[in-house]
């Protein structure tokens, strides 16, 4: 019997879109995280039986080393649910090319803040990536968020709408990746003499030209009249727009559904939006998420696509068939209609060898992340995420999601560029928030720094399914701190935000009970808590040391029985640590500075993170939000390339890190000179050995403070003045009887 062409279509339709993958060894690891557990515990046990008598000096160190262990251990527990239920994602390319789907619209989000510190050149690389996508051009908008209100990123974006006319036709002749001009001609060579050679030549040229145009205008600091005069949209800058203060001004730059915007080969373009919302100094902006909220209304009423891939200003498209893959995750008929948003992991272009600032980690994308991922509960992170509109805009889970891309969602109306543009600007001023729900049940959430991980969650607990989508060829490339102080500073945000929404109503443990499962509660709060993992450590850190130094033990003595807990605990867990690091593709120097990292994140950055968010909840300050610089000085570039470590800066994180790095190297010299000079007996030192091999570890991971201090006299050496602090400081410390 002949089947109905019907009946072929709706088999096609049931093919499945996506696959998934359990990653192996589950049982052996539980086993082993078992065997860490029972160690742990018999460390707990021992500090709780041997606690020293009332009246002995160690007494209080003792009951201090108790809650910095009980601290160590509950947080390891939460740790190991991103281990538990591994689950990898696979999209089936394929599969969808033969499906009957109309394929949805895609509108990209793309935010900047500021013109100095995320350059117009490096914003608009990313936006032409963006528009050059694989994707039907006339189901493709992209905007761009300005909140530095300038006039010179709206030059380039203008720029950059006249080079989009080669660029995109040049990309998808030659399959050009990655899609950004700027990374596509830094790393392709272009030296060949045939024909497609000339035009690639020819195409970058007028990159170049533009770039030079551009960085023109930027030195001068404003649009020169004549150049002001090509476009309407100039007319919003008068004497009164700064950037913290102005009227929202949107521009519709590309309009596609204009059959007369075409490129050079005669192919329609995507639209293209300049916004730059609304800001009076008495009316809150709450940084990117309000931003966010203001491209999620302005886009609805011009393009209104189903799907939103959002995007910050560094994260340039390096795979162009991503919007595809993202697709077969939401068209699935199967399980398609649960899942909200598909994250891709933030990789930099910018990574060395041994990522010196421990900046992009295999484990964390491999490991940690799809972990989470597999509970149905990846981490939204911000940028590189494909949105469903309607969950990122509030709505509740529910079946009826199933095959909505049926329905045309693009507004059919005829209304004309500038009655569009008047109808958003309302939408991107000021007042309209007001009396709403957004920013609460509606877009993103504010008042939080990390607005991306509260809002995720919060898109969770209403029902929906997340995808952490992680391929080989990555999808979405940006720029990891090129500085130990840039980097610092951003762990700092990230983790004040995250121990906020800990201490919120949107703690996972509550907001999220019997809304996701446990597993993720716990892999949640693994993050949630890095503020508060300080303290264990900085405890060590500092008590350690200075314990050593007057001859107090603290740990037991390496002939007792309760000494190997200590130590199976401890070696076991790095051991599977660097195992796990160079199985997925780290190098053991990478893993090794990771560590250095996490030291220095935990003692400085999560530290100040746990201050400044228990100051704000007692409602002493406000949200901020400090945009990461993306650009450096060349002889700063440079030492990262050659991954030196740049101290030169008078942050005081850097007072702190070399305190500690002082303290353990001072206490250390004292043990060997006093175990020379006799002053300690060899039982004594038996009973100290634990402190002495940790203390060691902390000297031997600050080798370039050290460095740094002593011997370098670069630019990127520790400046003097912090130098002599941590002197000082450290020797006061030793000196306290
Ligand atoms: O008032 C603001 C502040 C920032 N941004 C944009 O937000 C993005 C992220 O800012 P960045 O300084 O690069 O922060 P990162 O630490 O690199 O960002 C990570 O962490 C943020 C939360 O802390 C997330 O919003 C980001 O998506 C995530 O990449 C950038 O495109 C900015 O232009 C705005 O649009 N408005
Ligand atoms: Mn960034």
């Amino acid at each position: 019997m002949r089947r109905t062409a019907e009946a072929v279509e709706e088999e096609k339709r049931k093919l499945p879109l996506f696959k998934t993958e359990e990653a192996k060894g589950k049982f052996a690891f539980s086993l082993f995280s078992s065997s860490i557990l029972v160690g742990i515990c018999l460390i707990w046990a021992y500090r709780l039986s041997n606690l020293p008598t009332a009246g002995d000096r160690g007494r209080w160190l003792w009951i201090g080393m108790f809650f910095a262990e009980l601290g160590f251990g509950f947080y390891w527990i939460l740790t190991q649910a991103l281990r538990w239920n591994l689950v990898r994602y696979y999209p089936l390319k394929f599969n969808l090319s033969q499906s009957s789907y109309k394929l949805p619209g895609v509108d990209i989000f793309v935010c900047t803040a500021d013109p100095t510190v995320e350059p117009p050149t490096l914003v608009i690389n990313t936006v032409l990536s963006a528009m050059s996508l694989n994707h039907p051009t006339e189901k493709l908008s992209v905007y761009l968020s300005d909140d530095g209100g300038s006039q010179l990123t709206f030059y380039a974006l203008l720029e950059a709408s006249c080079f989009s006319k080669l660029w995109i036709p040049f990309c998808k002749k030659f399959n050009v990746e990655p899609r950004s001009p700027d990374a596509y001609f830094t790393h392709n060579d272009l030296h060949e003499h045939t024909a497609d050679a000339q035009q690639r030549l020819f195409i970058k040229e007028q990159y170049e030209d533009m770039i030079k145009r551009i960085e023109a205008v930027i030195n001068k600091g404003s649009v020169p009249e004549e150049l002001k005069n090509q476009h309407k949209g100039f007319s919003e800058w008068d004497s009164n727009v700064t950037k913290q203060n102005h009227q929202p001004i949107v521009q519709i730059i590309i309009d596609g559904r204009d059959t007369n915007a075409v490129d050079s080969d005669g192919c329609r373009l995507p639209t293209l939006v300049y916004m730059a919302r609304e800001k009076r100094p008495d009316c809150l902006h709450h940084f990117k998420a309000g931003a966010m909220n203001a491209l999620i209304r302005v886009s609805s009423e011009i393009s209104n696509s189903a799907i939103i891939l959002n995007l910050d200003c560094d994260m340039y498209a390096n795979n162009a068939g991503s919007i595809k893959e993202a697709l077969c995750f939401f068209m699935d008929e199967e399980r398609g209609h649960q899942i909200a948003f598909v994250q891709h992991p933030q990789k930099y272009n910018n990574v060395t060898k041994n990522d010196l600032y421990g900046n992009s980690s295999p484990v964390l994308h491999k490991v940690e992340l799809p972990g989470i991922g597999g509970y149905g509960s990846a981490i939204y992170c911000g940028t590189g995420c494909f949105h469903r509109r309607t969950s990122l805009c509030g709505t509740k889970y529910s079946e009826e999601h199933k095959g909505f891309w049926n329905s045309e969602t693009r507004k059919d109306d005829n209304r004309t560029v500038h009655e569009l543009e008047e109808a958003s600007k309302v939408l991107a001023s000021c007042g309209f928030e007001k009396g709403t729900q957004w920013g609460k049940e509606m877009g993103l959430i504010y008042g939080c720094p990390v607005e991306d991980v509260v809002t995720g969650l919060a898109i969770q607990c209403r029902g929906w399914k997340s995808v952490y989508y992680n391929p080989d060829n990555a999808a979405f490339i940006g720029v990891a701190p090129p500085t130990l102080d840039i980097a610092l500073v951003q762990f700092t945000r990230w983790s004040d935000g995250m121990f906020q929404i800990f201490l919120s109503k949107y703690c996972p443990f509550i907001y999220g009970h019997k809304k996701i499962k446990l597993g993720a509660q716990m892999g949640y709060c693994g993050y949630l808590l890095w503020a508060p993992s300080s303290l264990p450590l900085l405890y060590y850190a500092i008590v350690l040391p200075f314990s050593l130094f007057r001859g107090i033990p603290l740990f037991p003595d390496i002939r007792s029985r309760w000494f190997i807990p200590f130590a199976y605990v401890f070696v076991s867990k790095n051991i599977y640590s660097i195992a796990e690091a160079l199985i997925f593709g780290s190098t053991f120097k990478a893993w090794w500075n990771l560590q250095r990292m996490w030291v220095h994140r935990r003692t400085t950055s999560f530290f100040f993170a746990f201050i400044d968010c228990i100051v704000r909840q007692l409602g002493l300050s406000q949200t901020t939000f400090t945009v990461t610089a993306k650009v450096v000085t060349d002889d700063v570039s440079k030492m990262y390339q050659q991954e030196i470590m740049n101290f030169g800066s008078t942050s005081i994180m850097f007072t702190v890190i070399s305190t500690l790095a002082m303290l353990n190297l001072f206490s250390l010299i004292g043990v060997v000179v006093k175990e020379f000079v006799g002053g300690l007996e060899c039982k004594d030192m038996e009973k100290l050995v634990s402190q002495v091999v940790l203390c060691g570890l902390m000297v031997t991971v600050n080798g370039p403070v050290y460095e740094a201090l002593i011997v370098r006299k670069d630019k990127g050496s520790m400046p003097g003045s912090v130098m002599v602090k941590s002197i000082v400081l450290a020797s006061l410390a030793c000196l306290i009887p």
